[in-house]
Formats: C-alpha cells, structure tokens, sequence
C-alpha cells in the first residue's frame, strides 16, 4: 500500500507519522514544493521507527511526482492555512490553484489513486477536484466530518465529565464555522441518549464550541491546528487501506442524498477499499434538516468563486 501526501507542513507530516505509526502501509510519500523540506520531515520521521516500532518507508520529495507514481490513495494538505480572525473561506483565492495543479500532477502519475483532500475551504476544494479531474465521485473524499466529530465527543465528554470512550457522536455539514451540523440529538453516551443527561442549554453550547472548534485553535496556536487532523486523515486512509468499512462523515458529491445536488458536504460513508461504498441516509429532524440546508447554500455561495 503506497500513500502520498502532498504537504509536508503541520497537517501533513502529523499525517505521514499517525499513518506510520498505526504500521498498515508500506510506503509514505511526502511532497512538496518547498526545496528540501520533505525530504529533512521524512528523515526525522523516520528516525522514529526503530523507538516508535514501525516499519512504513518514509520517503521525501520536493514536487517529483515521478517518485509517486502508483500511489494508491493520495492526501492532498498543500496550500496555506488560515491565521487567528480568519474563516477559511478566506483560503480559497490561494489554494484553489495549489489543489487544482497538484490534483491534476497526482492523477498523471497514480491513476488509481483515491483521493483525500485537506486543504481549505475543504468542501469547496473536494468539489474542486470533482469538477476538474475525470476522477469518479467514489475516489474523491474530503476530510472535515472525522475532525469535527472528534471535538465533538471531546466537548461531550467534558459536559458529561465521562471518559470519550464512553461518547459516540458526528457532525455532518459544511466544514465551516457556521455551516456544521451536530448531531446531538443523535449523541450517546454508552447507548445512552446524552440528552438524558444534559439540558437543552448545555447541549446547544457543546455544539456551538464544536463549530468554532478550528477558530478556537488557530487563536490559540497562531496557526490551525495538526494533531487531530493528522490523526483524523490517518483514520479514512486506514479505513480506505484495510478495506475495514468503517462509517465517517466525510464531504462527499450529492446527487439527491439529503435532498442536495451538485456540491460536496458532509455526510456518513462507508469507507472501504473503493473509496466512498456508500453514502448513508439517516433521518434528520426538522431542525437538523434546516441547517443542513442551510449550511449548503453557505457551501454552494463559496463553490460559486470557482472559476472552473
Ligand atoms: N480539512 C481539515 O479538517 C483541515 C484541518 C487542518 C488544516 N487544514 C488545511 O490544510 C492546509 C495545510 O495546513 P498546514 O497547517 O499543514 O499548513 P502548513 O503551512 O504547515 O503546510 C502547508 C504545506 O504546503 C506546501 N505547499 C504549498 N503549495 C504547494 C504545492 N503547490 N505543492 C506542494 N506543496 C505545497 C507548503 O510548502 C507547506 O509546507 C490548510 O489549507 C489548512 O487550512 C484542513
Ligand atoms: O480551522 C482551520 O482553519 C483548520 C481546520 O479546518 C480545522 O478545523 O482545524
């Protein structure tokens, strides 16, 4: 199993080394443009493996796609990320060209390759490579929903002072501040409905601290955050790798799911050595539906400063 990943910034060698250290695939590509600086991020990671007990290749390139050739999933990090103060539609006039060359530089050399794009306004750059690569909407995922779930049973957790093990929960939506949905109504603790345990009120807060999420970080950090999207993209490549057909929310390419057309957003999957097997329907309430529509629109207005 051989991964690239274009980027080797935060979120693209946290990435390289959560997929390495889980120990599943053979080889790990990292590229990119800056001279040398793949190249010094792999050799440090792999200076790991003897005291992390792994035995993935990593290997660095600066923007040789021939050494990536026959990759068969290839995560796209490259492109800038946002500063405090800033959404992430913001990020758009600069990486929609870096997702859009370095999309097109991967298929000539890894035709088989299943996609995962990083790099924001992460909606509207999957849907970016769906309108601008021949790719099947199957092989072409963004990875948002598996983070935003991920703070969101942290946020649980801490309302319900319960261990996260004990916390199941997704958000579906837009990758954005405003645009995620989450799914509290759907949230458990051990099978138990969280509403059984927290207010209206309470909940309503751990949802809104779950979408300002990345906000919260870049303030803190100067920069968006690596840890938890490292290991949130090691997770879909694991499930897409080991064909383990787990369910994540992942921005996916609706036509007619959810009652939407035309634009990529977070939805369940399976994810399977395929790519996306399928998408799966679950009933929303009323509420749920709304801002789901809601969040749609916010991602079809950014999809709209495309020019493809
Ligand atoms: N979808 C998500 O959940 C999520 C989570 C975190 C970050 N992000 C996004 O991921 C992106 C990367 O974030 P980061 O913190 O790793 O940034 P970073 O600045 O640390 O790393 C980005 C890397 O991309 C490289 N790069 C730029 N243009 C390139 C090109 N054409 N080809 C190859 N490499 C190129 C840069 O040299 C840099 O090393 C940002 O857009 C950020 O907003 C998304
Ligand atoms: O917040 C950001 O800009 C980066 C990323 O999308 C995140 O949610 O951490």
């Amino acid at each position: 199993m051989k991964v690239t990943v274009v980027g080797a910034g935060a979120v693209g060698a946290s990435c390289a080394e959560y997929i390495a250290i889980k120990n599943f695939a053979s080889e790990v590509v990292l590229l990119d443009i800056k001279e040398g600086f793949a190249e010094g991020k792999a050799m440090d990671l792999m200076q790991c493996a003897s005291l992390n007990g792994f035995d993935t290749r990593i290997t660095g390139v600066t923007n040789d796609y021939s050494k990536t050739a026959g990759s068969d999933i290839a995560v796209i990090t490259s492109g800038i990320p946002r500063k405090p103060g800033m959404t992430r539609e913001e990020l758009i006039g600069i990486n929609a060209g870096i997702v859009k060359s370095v999309s097109s530089s991967l298929l000539e050399h890894s035709p088989n390759a299943i996609i995962i794009v990083v790099s924001n306004p992460m909606d509207t750059m999957t849907y970016l490579v769906h309108k601008t690569t021949d790719l099947p909407k199957e092989r072409i995922i963004g990875m948002g929903g598996a983070l935003d779930s991920a703070r969101f049973k942290y946020r649980l957790a801490e309302a319900l002072g319960a261990p996260i093990s004990d916390v199941d929960g997704m958000v579906i939506g837009g990758h954005s501040d405003t645009g995620m949905v989450p799914l509290t109504s759907h949230a458990t603790r051990n099978s138990i409905k969280v509403s059984e345990f927290l207010s209206a009120d309470r909940l309503q807060q751990v949802a809104e601290d779950t979408k300002v999420g990345g906000a919260t970080l870049t303030k803190l950090l100067g920069t968006s955050a690596w840890y938890a999207p490292g290991a949130a993209v090691s997770g879909l490549v694991q499930a897409i790798a080991c064909d383990q057909k787990k369910i994540f929310p992942c921005s996916a390419y609706l036509e007619g799911e959810y009652g939407l057309n035309d634009l990529c957003i977070g939805v369940p999957v399976v994810l399977g050595r395929g790519g996306i097997e399928s998408i799966v329907e679950i009933e929303l309430d009323d509420a749920e539906k709304a801002k789901m529509q809601e969040s749609a629109a916010g991602v079809s207005k950014t999809n709209g400063l495309l020019e493809v």
